[in-house]
């Protein structure tokens, strides 16, 4: 082979492996395979490879000094044959256009596969809210809901929380709102304060969820979850109560990291001692000498490997080092899609984001029914309808996979966009 035929053939691969890290592109990469495999027509894919609707805001904001900051915001819809859209709010330096209709687009499908009365909607502002103080994220908050108000609403458009905003901020927001129409409008927002008409069980809800298609997953490997060696990547709402769910069910959870490093000891690590030491934002590794990296992290000898940070963390870079059984995405698109090819090819169970992170909107929605209904349930009334939803979406997704032959991710989007394209069809849009 001469030298420059295998230039261009590296060439290639990194352009491949480029391409699998735009969010957008390979969401839409997979969704045009599913709708394939489903027989539906080329229009269908030309309705749902984007978003309905994307609004740029600007958000002036007062800073503390006096200063004036102009923030970017976005919020994205995907479809919303279905119903209302649904999704949440990220605050993040790293929040980007493209990214963010990704993510309402994977919202459709986390609707689509646990059957909510959905479409997907995202949202996002570029801003560091360390860095921010309590008044200027108040300030940020009611901005954005200002910005956005024309084109969300409890019947139109429903927010919630994602990395770096909480229940605080879902408070604000929901008062913005209310101002604004001038009626209290609790459905407007779900993740709020359980004082303000929270459900008693969305706090820990993704975490709940993940903890589900782990029971699920390690039984389909014939595994034990008593005593499997689980890694964590992230250590804020999704990490730090999956870390808490699986060590209380007998897993030895052996490392979890945060956005500057990790910890691990192969004894197990104490959780309760770390939930103690994290902040508002997931971080606790500052307190520690004996850190890891990251990538170290996700490397570790384990039985288990959660994801639950941020995007593109298993790329074909180190999707061959990776040395857990099973794979389970608590973050939105950690892996790409060269990744979950090599992790498949390696016999690797993944269970894909749009299933392992959808116990978050399944208890949003019962909070924004309760909202509606103004009736509120018990915990144990909310964790046995997630339970049914959870386990019945990972039967359906896993037996899709087995029928056709293709990888949990593929099979996920066929059963999430099914019901988007159904409902588009009958509406007459194609
Ligand atoms: N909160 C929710 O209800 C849901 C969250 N998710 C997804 O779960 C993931 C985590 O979200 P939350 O736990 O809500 O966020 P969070 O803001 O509560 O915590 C984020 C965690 O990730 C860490 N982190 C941030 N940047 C990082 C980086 N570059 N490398 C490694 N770690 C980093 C932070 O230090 C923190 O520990 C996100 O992908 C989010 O979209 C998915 C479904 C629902
Ligand atoms: O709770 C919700 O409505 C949305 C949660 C979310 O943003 C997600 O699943 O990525």
């Amino acid at each position: 082979m001469s030298k420059s035929t295998l230039t261009n053939e590296i060439t290639k691969e990194q352009q491949k492996e480029q391409e699998s890290l735009n969010l957008f592109y390979s969401t839409q990469t997979v969704i045009q395979k599913a709708l394939s495999k489903l027989g539906y027509s080329d229009e269908m894919f030309e309705l749902l490879k984007e978003p309905i609707r994307m609004l740029t805001v600007r958000i002036p904001v007062r800073m503390d000094d006096g200063s004036v900051q102009i923030f970017t915001g976005y919020r994205s819809q995907h479809n919303d044959a279905v119903g209302p859209t649904k999704g949440g709010v990220r605050f993040h330096p790293e929040v980007d256009e493209e990214e963010v209709k990704a993510l309402s687009i994977w919202m459709s499908l986390k609707c689509g596969i646990t059957d909510l009365p959905y479409g997907g909607g995202k949202g996002g502002i570029i801003c560091d809210p360390r860095k921010m103080s309590f008044r200027e994220l108040e300030r940020l908050s009611r901005g954005y809901v200002r910005a956005i108000s024309q084109i969300v609403g409890p019947t139109k458009d429903i927010p919630a929380p994602d990395v770096y905003t909480n229940s605080q901020i879902m408070a604000w927001m929901m008062d913005e709102y209310s101002r604004l129409r001038e009626f209290d409008s609790p459905a407007f927002i779900t993740g709020k304060p359980i004082v303000l008409g929270g459900s008693k069980g969305r706090e820990t809800a993704t975490a709940a969820g993940v903890t589900m298609c782990i029971e699920q997953a390690v039984k389909k490997k014939g595994m034990e979850l008593q005593g499997a060696r689980v890694v964590i990547q992230g250590f804020g709402n999704a990490g730090s109560f999956l870390a808490k769910f699986l060590h209380d069910a007998g897993a030895k959870v052996v490392a979890v990291s945060d956005v500057y490093g990790g910890v691990y000891d192969p004894e197990g690590l104490d959780i309760d001692y770390l939930l103690d030491k994290r902040d508002s934002f997931g971080t606790f590794s500052k307190l520690f000498d004996n850190t890891i990296t990251n990538s170290e992290l996700l490397e570790l000898e384990c039985d288990i490997l959660v994801p639950a940070a941020i995007s593109n963390q298993i790329t074909a870079q180190n999707a061959g080092n990776i040395k857990a059984s099973i794979v389970v995405e608590a973050a939105n698109g950690p892996t790409t899609l060269e990744a979950t090819n090599s992790l498949t090819e390696r016999g690797i169970l993944l269970v894909p984001d749009i299933l392992a992170s959808a116990g978050g909107v399944t208890v949003s929605y019962f909070e924004w029914v309760q909202n509606n209904q103004g009736y509120y349930w018990s915990e144990e009334e909310v964790n046995e309808k997630l339970v049914a939803v959870m386990t019945n979406s990972f039967e359906n997704i896993y037996q899709t996979a087995e029928a056709h032959g293709v990888d949990m991710r593929l099979a996920a989007y066929m059963v999430g966009i099914k019901k988007v394209a159904e409902a588009s069809r009958f509406r007459g849009w194609v």
